[in-house]
């Protein structure tokens, strides 16, 4: 902590500047004539010896925010080759720690936009990309003066849902709960989740592909007969479990999934029979779980 003035009680606690939602767009054009198309928004944070500025009201040696923006735009240009966006994260927080002198470490997040290469007859298109789904891919990196990197990377708004293998009951009755118990219904959810890795990946593209491959086949089973969901709780940690069991490089997992409820329909002059529901976002359960690995787990 820095020193305040003499008269007050007041003195400078933890201190950081930095830029929200730098978007940037990325195309590398290929030698064989297909072009590669990325969407970034990206939060700069910079942590830099600024006290003169919040004390003295002098920024020497301040990177500006604008500054900041700028340097989003100079790292992407920089880098001549497609790239995962963990790894254009990391390239701009070196950048930070090693061109200012002040700046002591550089949190990075990306969000990347969904954009997938379209099909036209059949054939992956040169230079043609469509936007389909709502699940946007997620990077936060910490870089340090020192050469340390801590990697996380995720997704949100992944929305799932399975139509029957779902129930929920032997939860604590009282005068409040009015939920009947079932053993079938329809469970929803637009998952969240973040991971971190164990010293970073060798690509983390590929590494993506996997881990969401397995939350998904976690969530659903088997696909003729499925997998019995007891709960959001139960199926969040087979997803999460199966990461950390299946994953080595995956040191614990973040998995927050609201239960968006889809609530049966009596209709008129008819009863339910688990065909017309009622939808509902709000409100909603939130349920949420870190899955750690048993040694080595750090948080
Ligand atoms: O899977 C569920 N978990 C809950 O915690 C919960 N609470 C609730 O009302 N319905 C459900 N469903």
């Amino acid at each position: 902590m820095s020193k305040g003035t003499k008269e007050s009680q007041a003195c400078l606690g933890r201190h950081q500047h930095g830029k929200s939602r730098v978007r940037v767009g990325r195309v590398w054009r290929m030698a064989d004539g297909k072009n590669v198309f990325r969407e970034y928004s990206v939060n700069t944070t910079l942590f830099s010896a600024m006290e003169h500025s919040y004390l003295e009201g002098t920024n020497d040696g301040m990177t500006a925010t604008d500054t900041q923006k700028n340097m989003c735009y100079f790292v992407a240009k920089q880098l001549d080759r497609p790239c995962s966006v963990e790894e254009y994260a990391i390239a701009l927080g070196r950048k930070f720690v090693s061109e200012y002198p002040l700046v002591s470490a550089a949190i990075i997040e990306v969000d990347q936009k969904p954009w997938q290469r379209v099909s036209v007859d059949g054939e992956a298109h040169n230079h043609g990309f469509a936007i389909s789904g709502t699940e946007v891919r997620m990077t936060r990196v910490e870089v340090r003066k020192s050469g340390e990197v801590d990697v996380q990377s995720g997704f949100r708004e992944l929305r799932l849902c399975k139509t029957t293998q779902s129930g929920y009951e032997g939860f604590h009755r009282d005068q409040y709960t009015l939920l009947p118990d079932t053993k079938e219904r329809l469970m929803a959810s637009s998952v969240m989740c973040t991971w971190s890795y164990f010293g970073g990946a060798q690509d983390y593209d590929m590494e993506y592909k996997k881990i969401r491959q397995k939350l998904v086949d976690a969530f659903f089973g088997t696909p003729k007969s499925g997998v019995y969901s007891p709960s959001v709780q139960k199926t969040l940690y087979e997803m999460g479990e199966s990461v950390i069991d299946g994953c080595p490089e995956v040191e614990w997992i973040m998995l927050n999934m609201p239960n968006l409820h889809f609530n049966p329909l009596h209709p008129v002059a008819s009863k339910f029979e688990h065909d017309v529901y009622f939808p509902t976002s709000e409100p909603h359960g939130t349920i949420e779980a870190v899955v750690q690995r048993r040694q080595r787990a750090r948080l």
